[in-house]
């Protein structure tokens, strides 16, 4: 059986993420892109605060009675997810720094180490059909009720559900995070260069195939989605990473999120996904 720390991975993960410049409109060491209340300080106490959790997340897998359907076990890691987002508002000061990576983070965590716990390798393929049967009838779960819920305490993803029919972060987890396993995982594998550029260019694939809910939050309407495709295309068109024209786009990318207030929180939530995954599976 593998020995892998999934804590240590995760936290990883998230460290690499913060990390990585320049970044269209997030946090990182060279900007606060679109973000005003938040700086990579903020990040690097919100993932050290979040430890004890992804210990929980691994206990809960590893203690699970193997008879009880899966979704039971995310009901558990749910509850603990409630408390860790608390314990993260607590060291950032109220600042939304990884609440979409508590959720999704904590789930493949999960995920990996129960894998590891009945004895099966961690694969992409193995990771997704777990996740998918944890989480099998969540967007139906959560949206059932939506309408008969206060319009003022509806969150950003729900909004977009009953707008636009746009699943979002749900979505995305319950189809087994086809992002990250499907384009940003195997597109990692296959770069070169120093690990900055490499994921630099990795978050920009995904930003490319995501509907991410803070990027339609910020800019008011989907139609942001195809206007960002084309700006991730001029990136890539320009060598990406691997040029200085592709660099210096990301870097004109940051200043043009900034004016416009726009981020890509969600984006950034599968990147620290695909990190998470490319150490356990010794892609990094
Ligand atoms: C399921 C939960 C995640 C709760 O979902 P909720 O409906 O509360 O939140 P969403 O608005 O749907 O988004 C959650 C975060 O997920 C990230 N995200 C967005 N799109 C995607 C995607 N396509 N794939 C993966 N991840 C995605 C994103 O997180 C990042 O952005 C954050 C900032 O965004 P946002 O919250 O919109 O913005 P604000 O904080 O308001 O500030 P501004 O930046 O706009 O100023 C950033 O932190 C990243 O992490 C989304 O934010 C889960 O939390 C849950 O299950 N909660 C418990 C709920 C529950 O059980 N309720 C009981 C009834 S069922
Ligand atoms: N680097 C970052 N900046 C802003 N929001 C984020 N959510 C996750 N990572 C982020």
């Amino acid at each position: 059986m593998q020995t892998i720390d999934f804590v240590q991975a995760a936290e990883r993960a998230l460290l690499y993420e913060v990390t990585v410049n320049p970044k269209p409109g997030l946090v990182d060491p060279s900007s606060n892109g679109a973000h005003s209340d938040m700086d990579v300080y903020t990040f690097i106490d919100s993932a050290v605060s979040l430890q004890p959790y992804l210990s929980t997340a691994v206990t809960l897998a590893e203690q699970f009675n193997g008879n009880r359907s899966l979704t039971a076990l995310f009901e558990e890691l749910r509850q603990a997810g409630i408390d860790a987002e608390k314990d993260m508002f607590n060291a950032t000061k109220g600042v939304n720094t990884h609440k979409g990576a508590v959720f999704s983070l904590g789930i493949l965590v999960c995920a990996t180490a129960y894998l590891i716990a009945q004895a099966q390798p961690i694969t992409s393929e193995n990771v997704s059909q777990t996740v998918q049967a944890m989480l099998q009838g969540l967007s139906e779960h959560d949206f059932a009720r939506l309408t008969q819920k206060p319009e003022k305490t509806l969150t950003a993803g729900e909004r977009q559900f009953l707008k636009y029919g746009a699943t979002g972060i749900r979505g995305q987890a319950e189809a087994g995070f086809p992002v990250v396993m499907g384009i940003a995982l195997p597109y990692l594998a296959s770069t070169t260069g120093d690990m900055n550029g490499r994921l630099l260019d990795t978050l920009m694939m995904i930003s490319r195939e995501t509907e991410d809910s803070n990027l339609i939050k910020r800019a008011g309407t989907m139609d942001i989605l195809p206007w960002w495709q084309g700006q991730v295309d001029a990136y890539f068109t320009m060598g990406g990473s691997k040029t200085e024209e592709g660099l210096n786009y990301a870097k004109t990318l940051d200043n043009i999120c900034i004016e416009k207030n726009l981020s890509l929180g969600g984006s950034a939530d599968l990147l620290i996904l695909t990190v998470y995954m490319a150490i356990v599976t010794d892609v990094l």
